[in-house]
Protein backbone atom coordinates (compact mmCIF):
# COMPACT_ATOMS: atom_id res chain seq x y z
CA UNK A 1 0.00 0.00 0.00
CA UNK A 2 1.35 3.84 -1.14
CA UNK A 3 1.36 5.77 1.62
CA UNK A 4 -0.04 9.67 0.84
CA UNK A 5 1.14 12.67 2.22
CA UNK A 6 -2.75 12.57 4.23
CA UNK A 7 -5.11 10.20 4.50
CA UNK A 8 -7.01 7.58 7.09
CA UNK A 9 -5.51 7.05 10.38
CA UNK A 10 -6.70 4.47 13.04
CA UNK A 11 -6.16 5.46 16.65
CA UNK A 12 -6.38 2.93 19.44
CA UNK A 13 -7.90 3.46 21.93
CA UNK A 14 -9.74 6.82 22.64
CA UNK A 15 -7.50 7.26 26.06
CA UNK A 16 -6.07 10.78 26.50
CA UNK A 17 -3.44 10.73 24.65
CA UNK A 18 -5.32 8.60 21.50
CA UNK A 19 -8.18 11.21 21.64
CA UNK A 20 -5.53 14.67 22.39
CA UNK A 21 -3.28 12.87 19.55
CA UNK A 22 -6.46 12.49 17.11
CA UNK A 23 -6.72 16.39 17.10
CA UNK A 24 -3.27 16.82 15.98
CA UNK A 25 -3.99 14.38 13.18
CA UNK A 26 -7.40 15.70 12.31
CA UNK A 27 -5.52 19.77 12.05
CA UNK A 28 -2.94 18.28 10.18
CA UNK A 29 -5.49 16.81 7.72
CA UNK A 30 -5.88 13.45 7.79
CA UNK A 31 -9.30 11.47 8.50
CA UNK A 32 -9.34 10.28 11.78
CA UNK A 33 -11.26 7.13 13.26
CA UNK A 34 -10.93 6.77 17.00
CA UNK A 35 -11.27 2.96 18.17
CA UNK A 36 -13.21 2.88 21.74
CA UNK A 37 -13.09 0.13 24.03
CA UNK A 38 -16.44 0.94 25.22
CA UNK A 39 -18.96 1.65 22.54
CA UNK A 40 -20.56 4.74 24.87
CA UNK A 41 -17.27 6.30 24.59
CA UNK A 42 -17.56 6.31 20.77
CA UNK A 43 -20.90 7.05 20.57
CA UNK A 44 -20.30 10.26 23.02
CA UNK A 45 -17.50 11.03 20.62
CA UNK A 46 -20.05 11.04 17.76
CA UNK A 47 -22.87 12.95 19.33
CA UNK A 48 -21.37 15.21 21.64
CA UNK A 49 -18.32 15.74 19.77
CA UNK A 50 -16.19 15.23 23.09
CA UNK A 51 -14.41 12.53 25.06
CA UNK A 52 -16.91 12.57 28.66
CA UNK A 53 -14.51 9.66 29.81
CA UNK A 54 -10.45 11.49 29.41
CA UNK A 55 -10.71 14.78 27.58
CA UNK A 56 -14.30 16.50 29.29
CA UNK A 57 -14.72 20.02 27.18
CA UNK A 58 -12.34 19.25 24.28
CA UNK A 59 -14.19 19.83 21.18
CA UNK A 60 -13.00 17.42 18.81
CA UNK A 61 -12.75 18.35 15.13
CA UNK A 62 -15.17 17.19 12.74
CA UNK A 63 -12.47 15.05 10.61
CA UNK A 64 -12.49 13.02 14.35
CA UNK A 65 -15.13 9.71 14.27
CA UNK A 66 -15.24 7.04 17.00
CA UNK A 67 -16.12 3.58 16.58
CA UNK A 68 -16.11 0.68 18.60
CA UNK A 69 -15.81 -1.91 15.33
CA UNK A 70 -12.06 -2.80 14.82
CA UNK A 71 -12.74 -3.63 11.17
CA UNK A 72 -14.16 -0.48 9.97
CA UNK A 73 -11.47 2.00 12.38
CA UNK A 74 -8.98 -0.10 10.25
CA UNK A 75 -10.32 0.12 6.72
CA UNK A 76 -8.69 1.45 4.75
CA UNK A 77 -6.25 3.32 7.05
CA UNK A 78 -2.26 3.25 5.85
CA UNK A 79 -1.02 4.46 9.58
CA UNK A 80 -2.22 2.79 13.17
CA UNK A 81 -1.70 4.34 15.89
CA UNK A 82 -1.31 2.11 19.15
CA UNK A 83 -1.84 4.03 22.25
CA UNK A 84 -3.19 1.55 24.91
CA UNK A 85 -1.81 0.52 28.35
CA UNK A 86 2.13 -0.78 27.29
CA UNK A 87 1.08 -3.79 29.15
CA UNK A 88 -1.81 -4.80 27.21
CA UNK A 89 -0.71 -4.05 23.97
CA UNK A 90 0.24 -7.45 23.33
CA UNK A 91 -2.98 -9.09 23.94
CA UNK A 92 -4.73 -5.92 22.12
CA UNK A 93 -2.92 -6.00 18.97
CA UNK A 94 -2.94 -9.78 18.74
CA UNK A 95 -6.83 -9.63 18.12
CA UNK A 96 -6.47 -6.48 15.74
CA UNK A 97 -3.67 -7.37 13.67
CA UNK A 98 -5.60 -9.36 11.11
CA UNK A 99 -7.66 -6.19 9.96
CA UNK A 100 -4.90 -4.55 9.85
CA UNK A 101 -4.02 -3.12 5.70
CA UNK A 102 -1.24 -4.68 4.25
CA UNK A 103 2.12 -2.84 4.99
CA UNK A 104 0.16 -0.70 6.61
CA UNK A 105 2.87 1.72 9.89
CA UNK A 106 1.99 1.69 13.50
CA UNK A 107 2.90 4.56 14.92
CA UNK A 108 3.62 3.96 18.97
CA UNK A 109 2.03 6.32 21.45
CA UNK A 110 3.06 4.70 24.47
CA UNK A 111 5.65 5.12 27.32
CA UNK A 112 6.46 1.76 29.26
CA UNK A 113 8.30 -1.59 28.69
CA UNK A 114 6.41 -5.30 28.57
CA UNK A 115 6.54 -6.91 31.72
CA UNK A 116 8.30 -10.44 31.85
CA UNK A 117 9.70 -10.08 28.33
CA UNK A 118 11.11 -6.42 28.75
CA UNK A 119 10.00 -5.82 25.32
CA UNK A 120 9.86 -2.27 24.28
CA UNK A 121 6.33 -1.03 22.36
CA UNK A 122 8.03 -1.13 18.99
CA UNK A 123 9.45 -4.87 19.46
CA UNK A 124 5.87 -6.25 20.85
CA UNK A 125 4.28 -4.42 17.43
CA UNK A 126 7.14 -6.20 15.66
CA UNK A 127 6.26 -9.49 17.13
CA UNK A 128 2.76 -9.65 16.98
CA UNK A 129 2.12 -8.07 13.79
CA UNK A 130 5.27 -9.45 11.43
CA UNK A 131 6.00 -5.75 10.11
CA UNK A 132 9.52 -4.94 9.81
CA UNK A 133 11.56 -1.70 11.46
CA UNK A 134 10.32 0.00 8.33
CA UNK A 135 6.85 0.26 8.94
CA UNK A 136 7.30 0.57 13.14
CA UNK A 137 7.32 4.00 14.88
CA UNK A 138 7.26 5.90 17.78
CA UNK A 139 5.78 9.81 18.92
CA UNK A 140 7.68 10.24 22.18
CA UNK A 141 8.38 14.04 24.13
CA UNK A 142 6.94 16.63 26.23
CA UNK A 143 3.28 16.04 25.37
CA UNK A 144 0.76 16.41 27.90
CA UNK A 145 -1.84 15.22 26.25
CA UNK A 146 -4.35 18.05 27.77
CA UNK A 147 -2.08 20.48 26.97
CA UNK A 148 -2.06 18.69 23.45
CA UNK A 149 -5.58 18.51 23.20
CA UNK A 150 -6.11 22.63 24.07
CA UNK A 151 -3.28 23.19 20.86
CA UNK A 152 -0.34 24.56 23.56
CA UNK A 153 2.50 24.54 21.31
CA UNK A 154 4.79 22.07 21.78
CA UNK A 155 7.46 19.94 19.91
CA UNK A 156 8.34 15.79 20.16
CA UNK A 157 10.13 13.54 18.24
CA UNK A 158 8.34 10.77 15.81
CA UNK A 159 11.16 8.46 15.45
CA UNK A 160 11.59 5.04 12.76
CA UNK A 161 14.66 3.50 11.53
CA UNK A 162 13.88 4.05 8.23
CA UNK A 163 13.99 8.31 8.20
CA UNK A 164 11.90 8.13 5.18
CA UNK A 165 8.97 6.80 6.91
CA UNK A 166 10.03 9.30 10.08
CA UNK A 167 9.56 12.29 7.13
CA UNK A 168 6.03 10.87 6.19
CA UNK A 169 4.68 10.71 9.68
CA UNK A 170 6.00 14.22 10.94
CA UNK A 171 4.23 15.74 7.64
CA UNK A 172 1.09 13.58 9.20
CA UNK A 173 1.24 15.48 12.08
CA UNK A 174 3.13 18.57 11.72
CA UNK A 175 0.49 21.06 12.97
CA UNK A 176 0.06 24.80 13.66
CA UNK A 177 0.71 23.49 17.90
CA UNK A 178 2.39 20.72 17.43
CA UNK A 179 6.07 20.38 15.75
CA UNK A 180 7.44 17.66 15.10
CA UNK A 181 11.10 16.44 14.62
CA UNK A 182 12.72 13.09 13.05
CA UNK A 183 14.52 10.68 14.31
CA UNK A 184 16.11 7.38 13.76
CA UNK A 185 16.76 6.71 17.43
CA UNK A 186 13.85 4.36 18.30
CA UNK A 187 15.24 2.45 21.42
CA UNK A 188 16.70 6.02 22.26
CA UNK A 189 13.23 7.72 22.69
CA UNK A 190 11.52 4.79 23.49
CA UNK A 191 13.65 3.99 26.75
CA UNK A 192 13.60 8.12 27.36
CA UNK A 193 9.57 8.08 27.51
CA UNK A 194 9.25 4.62 29.81
CA UNK A 195 11.92 6.11 32.20
CA UNK A 196 10.98 9.31 33.06
CA UNK A 197 8.08 7.83 34.15
CA UNK A 198 9.67 6.19 36.95
CA UNK A 199 11.71 8.99 37.42
CA UNK A 200 8.54 10.81 37.75
CA UNK A 201 7.04 8.64 40.49
CA UNK A 202 10.14 9.71 42.86
CA UNK A 203 9.63 13.30 42.05
CA UNK A 204 6.25 13.13 42.76
CA UNK A 205 7.23 11.21 46.04
CA UNK A 206 9.37 13.94 47.21
CA UNK A 207 6.57 16.49 46.74
CA UNK A 208 4.82 14.58 48.35
CA UNK A 209 6.51 13.98 51.39
CA UNK A 210 6.93 17.85 51.27
CA UNK A 211 10.43 18.56 50.18
CA UNK A 212 11.23 21.21 47.77
CA UNK A 213 12.94 22.55 44.58
CA UNK A 214 16.08 20.97 45.42
CA UNK A 215 15.29 17.45 46.37
CA UNK A 216 13.09 17.34 42.87
CA UNK A 217 16.06 19.11 40.67
CA UNK A 218 18.55 16.15 41.80
CA UNK A 219 16.28 13.67 41.43
CA UNK A 220 15.67 14.71 38.12
CA UNK A 221 18.94 14.88 37.01
CA UNK A 222 20.19 11.91 38.66
CA UNK A 223 17.30 10.21 36.93
CA UNK A 224 18.27 11.37 33.62
CA UNK A 225 21.56 10.20 34.27
CA UNK A 226 20.09 6.87 35.14
CA UNK A 227 18.52 6.47 31.73
CA UNK A 228 21.15 7.60 29.77
CA UNK A 229 23.51 5.03 31.55
CA UNK A 230 20.66 2.22 30.53
CA UNK A 231 19.72 3.63 26.83
CA UNK A 232 23.33 3.87 25.94
CA UNK A 233 25.08 0.56 26.81
CA UNK A 234 21.72 -1.13 24.87
CA UNK A 235 22.76 0.99 22.05
CA UNK A 236 20.83 4.58 22.29
CA UNK A 237 22.15 8.10 20.45
CA UNK A 238 23.31 10.23 24.13
CA UNK A 239 22.00 13.23 22.08
CA UNK A 240 18.14 11.73 21.96
CA UNK A 241 18.46 11.75 25.90
CA UNK A 242 19.75 15.06 25.63
CA UNK A 243 16.35 15.84 23.46
CA UNK A 244 12.66 16.09 23.47
CA UNK A 245 12.07 12.62 24.29
CA UNK A 246 14.71 12.47 27.03
CA UNK A 247 15.28 15.47 28.97
CA UNK A 248 12.13 17.50 27.22
CA UNK A 249 9.75 14.90 28.85
CA UNK A 250 11.66 13.98 31.95
CA UNK A 251 11.15 17.96 32.70
CA UNK A 252 7.40 18.24 31.37
CA UNK A 253 6.20 14.99 33.20
CA UNK A 254 8.16 15.78 36.64
CA UNK A 255 7.03 19.29 36.85
CA UNK A 256 3.52 18.74 36.10
CA UNK A 257 0.94 18.44 38.49
CA UNK A 258 -0.96 17.52 35.12
CA UNK A 259 1.18 14.00 35.25
CA UNK A 260 -0.58 10.66 36.39
CA UNK A 261 3.30 9.33 37.18
CA UNK A 262 3.68 12.47 39.48
CA UNK A 263 0.87 12.33 40.69
CA UNK A 264 0.30 8.49 41.34
CA UNK A 265 4.37 9.35 43.39
CA UNK A 266 2.67 12.54 45.45
CA UNK A 267 -0.32 9.93 46.80
CA UNK A 268 2.60 7.13 47.83
CA UNK A 269 4.51 10.02 49.23
CA UNK A 270 1.34 11.28 51.38
CA UNK A 271 1.13 6.82 52.77
CA UNK A 272 -0.99 6.12 50.20
CA UNK A 273 -0.39 2.12 49.13
CA UNK A 274 -0.25 1.53 45.29
CA UNK A 275 -3.47 -0.24 45.51
CA UNK A 276 -5.23 2.47 47.21
CA UNK A 277 -4.54 4.54 44.26
CA UNK A 278 -5.16 2.10 41.53
CA UNK A 279 -8.37 1.93 42.74
CA UNK A 280 -8.87 5.51 43.05
CA UNK A 281 -8.02 5.65 39.04
CA UNK A 282 -9.00 4.74 35.72
CA UNK A 283 -5.66 6.25 34.55
CA UNK A 284 -2.80 4.39 33.66
CA UNK A 285 -0.04 5.50 35.33
CA UNK A 286 2.92 3.52 33.19
CA UNK A 287 6.02 4.19 35.62
CA UNK A 288 4.43 1.63 38.09
CA UNK A 289 4.40 -1.15 36.39
CA UNK A 290 7.39 -0.50 33.82
CA UNK A 291 9.32 0.44 37.22
CA UNK A 292 9.68 -3.08 37.09
CA UNK A 293 10.80 -3.95 33.48
CA UNK A 294 13.13 -1.33 33.29
CA UNK A 295 15.46 -2.77 36.55
CA UNK A 296 15.07 -6.00 34.99
CA UNK A 297 16.65 -4.75 32.33
CA UNK A 298 18.93 -2.53 33.78
CA UNK A 299 19.97 -5.92 36.11
CA UNK A 300 20.05 -8.01 32.39
CA UNK A 301 22.33 -5.20 31.04
CA UNK A 302 24.76 -5.00 33.82
CA UNK A 303 23.78 -1.22 34.77
CA UNK A 304 23.28 0.29 37.77
CA UNK A 305 19.30 1.39 38.75
CA UNK A 306 18.83 2.78 41.80
CA UNK A 307 15.99 4.99 41.33
CA UNK A 308 14.14 2.13 39.11
CA UNK A 309 15.40 -0.27 42.00
CA UNK A 310 13.68 2.48 44.96
CA UNK A 311 10.97 2.95 43.16
CA UNK A 312 9.62 -0.93 42.26
CA UNK A 313 10.37 -1.17 45.97
CA UNK A 314 8.05 1.71 47.31
CA UNK A 315 5.39 0.36 44.59
CA UNK A 316 5.56 -3.07 45.80
CA UNK A 317 5.05 -1.55 49.51
CA UNK A 318 8.92 -3.28 50.86
CA UNK A 319 9.93 0.49 51.33
CA UNK A 320 7.85 3.88 52.53
CA UNK A 321 8.80 7.11 50.49
CA UNK A 322 10.55 8.50 53.28
CA UNK A 323 12.89 5.34 53.26
CA UNK A 324 13.78 5.61 49.38
CA UNK A 325 14.58 9.63 50.02
CA UNK A 326 17.25 8.96 52.87
CA UNK A 327 18.64 5.49 51.03
CA UNK A 328 19.48 7.83 48.26
CA UNK A 329 21.45 10.07 50.20
CA UNK A 330 23.18 7.98 52.35
CA UNK A 331 24.32 5.10 49.09
CA UNK A 332 27.92 4.79 48.61
CA UNK A 333 29.34 8.28 47.73
CA UNK A 334 31.11 8.16 44.00
CA UNK A 335 32.10 10.40 40.92
CA UNK A 336 29.06 12.59 39.90
CA UNK A 337 30.18 11.08 35.80
CA UNK A 338 30.48 6.94 36.97
N1 LIG B 1 -1.77 11.10 28.68
C1 LIG B 1 -0.66 11.64 28.26
O1 LIG B 1 -0.43 12.84 28.48
C2 LIG B 1 0.33 10.84 27.48
C3 LIG B 1 0.31 9.46 27.50
N2 LIG B 1 1.25 8.74 26.83
C4 LIG B 1 1.24 7.29 26.80
O2 LIG B 1 0.13 6.85 26.03
C5 LIG B 1 -0.29 5.57 26.49
C6 LIG B 1 -1.79 5.61 26.75
O3 LIG B 1 -1.98 6.54 27.81
P1 LIG B 1 -3.26 7.43 28.00
O4 LIG B 1 -4.05 7.58 26.78
O5 LIG B 1 -2.81 8.65 28.67
O6 LIG B 1 -4.03 6.50 29.06
P2 LIG B 1 -5.50 6.64 29.61
O7 LIG B 1 -5.50 5.97 30.92
O8 LIG B 1 -5.96 8.03 29.50
O9 LIG B 1 -6.33 5.76 28.56
C7 LIG B 1 -6.03 4.41 28.35
C8 LIG B 1 -6.87 3.88 27.20
O10 LIG B 1 -6.61 2.49 27.06
C9 LIG B 1 -7.82 1.77 27.24
N3 LIG B 1 -7.51 0.57 28.02
C10 LIG B 1 -7.33 0.45 29.34
N4 LIG B 1 -7.07 -0.83 29.67
C11 LIG B 1 -7.09 -1.50 28.51
C12 LIG B 1 -6.94 -2.85 28.19
N5 LIG B 1 -6.67 -3.77 29.12
N6 LIG B 1 -7.03 -3.20 26.91
C13 LIG B 1 -7.29 -2.28 25.95
N7 LIG B 1 -7.46 -0.99 26.19
C14 LIG B 1 -7.37 -0.61 27.45
C15 LIG B 1 -8.76 2.68 27.98
O11 LIG B 1 -10.10 2.33 27.66
C16 LIG B 1 -8.36 4.03 27.42
O12 LIG B 1 -8.98 4.22 26.17
C17 LIG B 1 0.55 5.24 27.75
O13 LIG B 1 1.60 4.42 27.37
C18 LIG B 1 1.08 6.63 28.15
O14 LIG B 1 2.31 6.53 28.83
C19 LIG B 1 2.22 9.37 26.10
C20 LIG B 1 2.28 10.73 26.03
C21 LIG B 1 1.33 11.57 26.71
O1 LIG C 1 4.04 11.21 28.82
C1 LIG C 1 3.48 12.18 29.25
C2 LIG C 1 3.87 13.55 28.88
O2 LIG C 1 4.79 13.57 27.84
C3 LIG C 1 2.34 12.02 30.20
O3 LIG C 1 2.80 11.67 31.44
P1 LIG C 1 1.85 10.94 32.49
O4 LIG C 1 1.54 9.58 31.89
O5 LIG C 1 2.63 10.87 33.74
O6 LIG C 1 0.61 11.77 32.63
Amino acid sequence: MTTPSRGKVAVFSAGSWGTAFSIVLADAGNDVVLWARRPEVAEAINERRENPDYLPGIELPPAVSATHDVEKALHGADVVVLATPSQSLRENLTAWAPYVEPGAVFLSLMKGVELGTLDRMSEVIGQVTGAGPERIAVVSGPNLAKEIARREPAASVVACEDEDVARMLQQRCHTAAFRPYTSVDVLGCELGGAYKNVVALSVGMAVGLGFGDNTTASVITRGLAETARLAMKLGANPLTLMGLAGLGDLVATCSSPLSRNRTFGERLGQGMSAEEIYASTRQVAEGAKSCASLLALAERTGVDAPIAEHVDAVVAGRMTAQQMMESFIARDTKAETD
